[in-house]
């Protein structure tokens, strides 16, 4: 049997050879599963011509990378790129902002998933929380929806100014400080964690806390309007969904101001913004930009490969 040596906080384990673990992590750098499982068993018979009985995990790592780059260079770069940012040594704390309906939530999904991150939340889920705690009277824009909150400020805006916006800003304050609290808990216990959705807003979440290396934000956009609308229609077609599509169809104009003002507020802030089109494209996107300001070794594997 072919065992693989690892290393969890300074401290060794052995595990046997496994070709779907192997296989998994393949497919997070976009490798077909069937094809995946197939190059897995490749490298298990190799290691089997080689009489490797023991290989510690940076050894196959280099055997995986040098037989990729023959199969498939841009796998290959995916792959050794995903790694790089598993393996930062801090916790990453990634998050996803974007107007309702941009895909926040399945994009979230799908980093969490392919960085191996066992924590995720979603803002809408931190609000609720909040509802129980403070009171409509006290704060009736926190039990709307973002793109609803300017109905309920007490004090209308003066008429030169967007009270969709200014209940919007109203309703992310809040909710902030919510997201503030999950991100140094995260901090604190040292968890990675994605949390995503509409309060996930450059210019709202403190400084100190986004400006930390290992704190990435990216805000998805859509900026065909007839793509943003589909996506709720095909969002309330999934028949777990409970959220009616008349409400966002009704107040996608509201949203599509939220959405522009998403733009604006990521320009001002220098947040990534990411056109969220093609979910691949939009994973390789969140995925290089974390290389830049994440984990130094992006530019490294790109000239190995050459
Ligand atoms: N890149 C994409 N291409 C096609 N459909 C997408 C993409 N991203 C998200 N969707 C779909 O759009 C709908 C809205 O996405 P969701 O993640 O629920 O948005 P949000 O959480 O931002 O409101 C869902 O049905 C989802 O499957
Ligand atoms: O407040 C909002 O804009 C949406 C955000 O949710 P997503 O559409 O981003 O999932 O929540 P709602 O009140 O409609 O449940």
């Amino acid at each position: 049997m072919i065992m693989v040596q690892g290393e969890v906080s300074g401290k060794k384990y052995t595990e046997p050879f496994s070709k779907g673990v192997l296989a998994r992590s393949l497919t997070r750098a976009e490798m077909d599963p069937n094809k995946a499982y197939t190059f897995a068993s490749k490298i298990e018979a190799y290691l089997k011509k080689k009489k490797i009985d023991l290989i510690t995990i940076d050894e196959l790592v280099e055997i995986v990378f040098d037989k990729l780059k023959e199969e498939d260079k841009e796998i290959a770069e995916k792959y050794m790129l995903w790694r790089r940012i598993r393996e930062h040594k801090e916790p990453l704390i990634i998050l996803i902002g974007g107007a309702s309906g941009v895909g926040t939530s399945s994009i979230a999904f799908e980093v969490a998933n392919r960085l191996g991150i066992r924590n995720m939340i979603s803002t809408d889920m931190i609000r609720e929380v909040m509802r129980k705690i403070v009171s409509r009277d006290l704060l009736p824009s926190l039990y709307e929806s973002s793109y609803t909150a300017y109905q309920s400020l007490r004090i209308p805006p003066p008429p030169e100014l967007d009270e969709v916006l200014i209940g919007f800003r109203d309703h992310v304050d809040t909710v902030s400080v919510g997201v503030e609290a999950v991100i140094e808990r995260a901090l604190k216990e040292g968890i990675s964690i994605v949390i995503e959705g509409v309060h996930i807003v450059p210019g709202f979440i403190r400084e100190d806390l986004v400006n930390k290396e290992n704190v990435a934000m990216f805000v998805l956009t859509v900026p065909d309007e007839n793509i943003h609308k589909g996506r709720f229609y095909s969002r309330c077609r999934q028949t777990w969904a409970r959220r009616p599509l008349k409400r966002y169809i009704s107040y996608f104009w509201a949203i599509r101001r939220i959405h522009k003002y998403f733009e604006a507020q990521a320009r001002k802030y220098n947040v990534p913004v990411i056109e969220n089109i093609d979910v691949v494209t939009t994973i390789d996107s969140i995925i290089k930009s974390l290389t830049k300001t994440t984990v130094k070794g992006g530019k490294e594997v790109a000239e190995e490969i050459g």
